[in-house]
């Protein structure tokens, strides 16, 4: 029996829940933490997270600036201490092969006076094994530039290959901290469908990302990370359904509109909801479009396709004129907004305490 083996029958022994433990699938965890906490003097980084990812898994970290996704990578890394427990393969984070892990931290500043091949040759050479140079250069779209130095590389370029030391080992779990901030929509597009290669060869990949579309698109599973504590864990689908919200028509202005226009567009959405051409007013707590005022404007949501004449009809009688319109499903970026309160609105509530009453904590 090996130590993590032994570890786990002793604490089931014990009586304890063995949080190491296959679920019904049969597979441990790749990363477990429980409780884990990291103050910076007064300043609570992480204040009690509680995590899980599975083998196999994309799975996304958001988060507001300062919520702590950096702090979390760095102790599941173990590049930070931090208090609680913390496994990863089974064993706390500093014991485990470094064989096994790839690392993109947010900052990364190599040796400039290098080339990008010489860069992933030299990363490559810390490693037992490691893969061609050619090859990962390739999966990061720098085939081309292999032998620029890396000082002469765009600020994009410079990061792919970053990503590229990160793979050379071809880890088990790779870990990328805004992997693709800086890149262009086609290097993003490449660094994607690497992500999903390495997903579907068995890599797992714990995603730090501000991009929402990007992290709804690759992550099998998402943490939102808020004030140091984790608000809501999902697969993108459930946590939209949860927390996204109705679909919505986006109305751009270009002055802000008055509470009475709002109000006036409120009324004519309603009436027509509910009687049409009759006028009638809906009955209390049927179910009509929301008038909300938007840093853009205003979102007017539970208007369905068929629906968006009528509000149009509503936003010129008001008096309101708009610059556009766009109609849209949620999206993660919605549950996003207002699982942090950043979607507040006056006329809406204060968002944060539905983030505190939906959330999953
Ligand atoms: N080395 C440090 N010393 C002091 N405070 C720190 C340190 N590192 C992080 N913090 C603080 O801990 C909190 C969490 O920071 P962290 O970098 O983990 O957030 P983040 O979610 O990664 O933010 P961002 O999205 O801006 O990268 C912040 O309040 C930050 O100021």
């Amino acid at each position: 029996m090996n130590e993590t083996a032994a570890a786990t029958a002793s604490a089931a022994e014990d009586g304890e829940p063995d949080r190491d433990a296959p679920d019904a699938a049969g597979t441990a965890p790749v990363v477990v933490g429980e409780g884990v906490r990291k103050s910076y003097g007064e300043v609570d980084a992480l204040d009690g997270v509680d995590i899980r990812v599975e083998p196999g898994e994309v799975f996304g970290l958001i988060g507001p600036n300062g919520a702590g996704k950096t702090t979390l990578v760095r102790a599941l890394t173990g590049t930070t201490e931090a208090d609680g427990d913390l496994r990863v393969f089974g064993v706390p984070p500093r014991e485990v092969d470094p064989q096994r892990i790839g690392l993109l931290p947010q900052s990364f500043d190599p040796p400039e006076r290098l080339t990008a091949s010489e860069l992933v040759d030299y990363y490559g050479g810390l490693y037992d094994a490691s893969r061609d140079t050619a090859s990962v250069l390739r999966d990061v779209g720098m085939a081309d530039d292999a032998d620029a130095w890396y000082e002469s590389l765009s600020g994009g370029q410079q990061r792919r290959t970053c990503v590229a030391t990160a793979i050379v080992n071809d880890p088990d779990l790779l870990f990328l901290d805004e992997p693709t901030t800086g890149i262009d929509p086609a290097g993003r597009r490449s660094i994607h469908r690497l992500i999903e290669r390495l997903a579907g060869d068995g890599t797992t990949v714990f995603l730090t990302s501000h991009a929402m579309d990007e992290v709804e698109r690759l992550a099998d599973r998402v943490a939102l990370l808020r004030d140091g504590a984790v608000v809501a864990v999902g697969a993108p689908d459930e946590l939209i359904a949860a927390h996204g919200g109705d679909p919505g028509l986006a109305v751009t202005l270009d002055d802000p509109a008055a509470e009475a226009d709002v109000e006036a567009i409120r009324e004519t959405l309603r009436a027509e909801r509910s009687g049409g051409s009759t006028g009638e007013p809906a009955a209390a707590g049927e179910d009509v479009p929301a008038v909300e005022s938007t840093s853009e404007g205003l979102r007017i949501r539970g208007v369905r396709p068929e629906e968006i004449g009528d509000a149009v009809d509503a936003l010129e009688a008001a008096g309101v004129a708009f610059e556009s319109l766009a109609w849209s499903e949620p999206s993660l970026e919605d549950v996003y907004l207002r699982l942090t309160g950043e979607e507040y609105s006056p006329r809406t509530g204060d968002l944060g305490e539905l983030a505190s009453e939906g959330g999953d904590r």
